[in-house]
């Protein structure tokens, strides 16, 4: 069928109507190109297509540089201009705290600023995960296709720093070789990369059980200059897999990235923002907005390993950081040791229930995609600060938990600043401040 595209979804396609008026959710389109498309799936509501081929490109489309993309799903946007990609971004922020949060449209479009990108569009990544599948005695290490199911081999990602673009392969070669001599298996494969310190870590994600140690360290070691290689443990079901143990197998046993002033430090399974220019960015912005005074005591939830909080505690008298998960629990306490700031109570535990017991000046909070439980909402609502960071990475938890602010009465959104830390992709993150009524 022909197709006129009109604009992208949130996800890799983009969104057409077909004559009857029916949503067509697109796959391999771009706003404003005229396509001919085949149909994978037809519902009452919406239907599904694939693009066959372009009849007339939009003024949008560009040829990605990557000779993978056409089969590695890392990059479902790279056919989009770049300008186009934060032009997206922004429209689909806008949408969701329009449909979800059921903001005003007037008052949204004054809201939510121009999508800002602060790093380069392509290189950018500080980490890249590579996938393990077996087909029949062979092993295959590389990204998820499109369908995340299938693993596709590639040699380089353009989306890593680009003196580090060539690791994927020499990884990928040695950890081959590592399953086919040894029949080991892999969950996944982590690297970390860092420009700024020179560090790069392997993490290999498996199993419990016996593991040769030695020969992984010594082959990893021989195919690539790291600085650490650990072995995460995990246990259970493939979508619910727990982190177990981590092994230091070579090096360091952690790698450190430098993120503006500070020098983190963090262990392979904790959190750690990917785009490092992206993450100086949303410091920058929270930083800026919550205006922090020598006097002032701040909240940092969600803090992970202290992206947030280390510059906070230098800019006020006080910071409790509340983190659920223990190793990043571990890691910010480890940063702030090293940067020797000793005005922060780093409490591991869920945010909700270990809410910090104090009357915050100002507050940042960066929950996972899920956004923030209803009663830390609540709690929020209920404290005296002059303003509240609300960083997120999932424009519909952001736009749910905006009108649940808003309804509590308490505060109101003053700003809400798209960051595309993720540029080839549709992911965007938002730093939206919250001031008190
Ligand atoms: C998006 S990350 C942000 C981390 C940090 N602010 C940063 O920028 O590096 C979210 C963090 O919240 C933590 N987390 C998840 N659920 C939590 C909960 N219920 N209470 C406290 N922390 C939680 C995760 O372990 C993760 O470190």
């Amino acid at each position: 069928m022909r197709l006129y595209v009109e604009r992208m979804a949130y996800g890799s396609d983009a969104i057409a109507h077909d004559k009857d008026g029916k949503t067509v959710f697109v796959r391999g389109a771009v706003p404003g190109d005229t396509v001919e498309a085949t149909l994978t799936q037809d519902s009452k509501t919406f239907s599904r297509a694939s693009v066959e081929s372009v009849l007339e490109p939009s003024p949008s489309r560009v040829d990605s540089p990557c000779p993978y993309a056409a089969i590695c799903g890392g990059c479902p946007w790279s056919s989009m201009s770049h300008e186009a990609q934060t032009e997206a971004k922004r429209a689909g922020v806008v949408n969701a705290l329009k449909r979800i949060g059921h903001f005003d449209a007037d008052r949204t479009e004054e809201l939510v600023r121009t999508c800002e990108s602060p790093s380069d569009p392509w290189g950018y990544r500080n980490k890249v995960e590579l996938a393990f599948a077996q087909a029949g005695a062979r092993s295959i290490i590389g990204m998820h296709a499109a369908d995340e199911k299938t693993v596709v081999r590639v040699n380089d990602c353009h989306l890593l720093e680009k003196r580090f673009s060539k690791l994927p392969k020499k990884v990928s070669g040695a950890v081959t070789y590592l399953a086919n001599s040894h029949g080991l298996t892999f969950d996944r494969i982590g690297i970390r990369a860092s420009r700024r310190t020179g560090e790069c870590e392997v993490a290999l994600w498996t199993q419990p059980g016996p593991f040769p140690r030695a020969q992984v360290a010594k082959i990893l070691g021989d195919a690539a200059n790291l600085s650490s290689v650990v072995r995460v443990m995990t246990k259970g079901p493939k979508k619910a897999r727990k982190i177990v143990g981590v092994e230091r197998l070579a090096g360091h046993g952690n790698w450190s990235e430098v993120i503006g002033e500070e020098k983190m430090t963090v262990s392979a399974p904790s959190f750690f923002q990917v785009n490092t220019v992206g993450a100086e960015r949303l410091v920058e912005l929270v930083v800026e907005s919550l205006g922090p005074q020598e006097d002032d005591e701040a909240m940092d939830l969600y803090s992970g390993a202290g992206t947030f909080t280390l510059p906070l505690a230098r800019r006020s008298a006080f910071v409790s950081a509340v983190e659920s998960y223990g190793p990043a629990v571990r890691d910010l306490r480890r940063n702030l040791e090293q940067a020797h700031i000793e005005n922060v109570d780093a409490v591991g535990g869920d945010a909700g229930r270990e809410f910090p017991d104090t009357d915050a000046d100002i507050i940042v909070v960066d929950p996972p995609r899920a956004g923030l439980a209803e009663d830390v909402v609540a709690q929020l609502s209920e404290q005296s600060a002059r303003r509240i960071a609300y960083v997120s990475c999932d424009p519909a938890t952001l736009a749910r938990d905006l009108e649940r602010f808003e309804r509590a009465g308490s505060y109101r959104v003053k700003s809400v600043s798209p960051v595309d830390l993720f540029p080839q992709t549709f992911h965007v993150e938002n730093v939206t401040i919250l001031e008190r009524v």
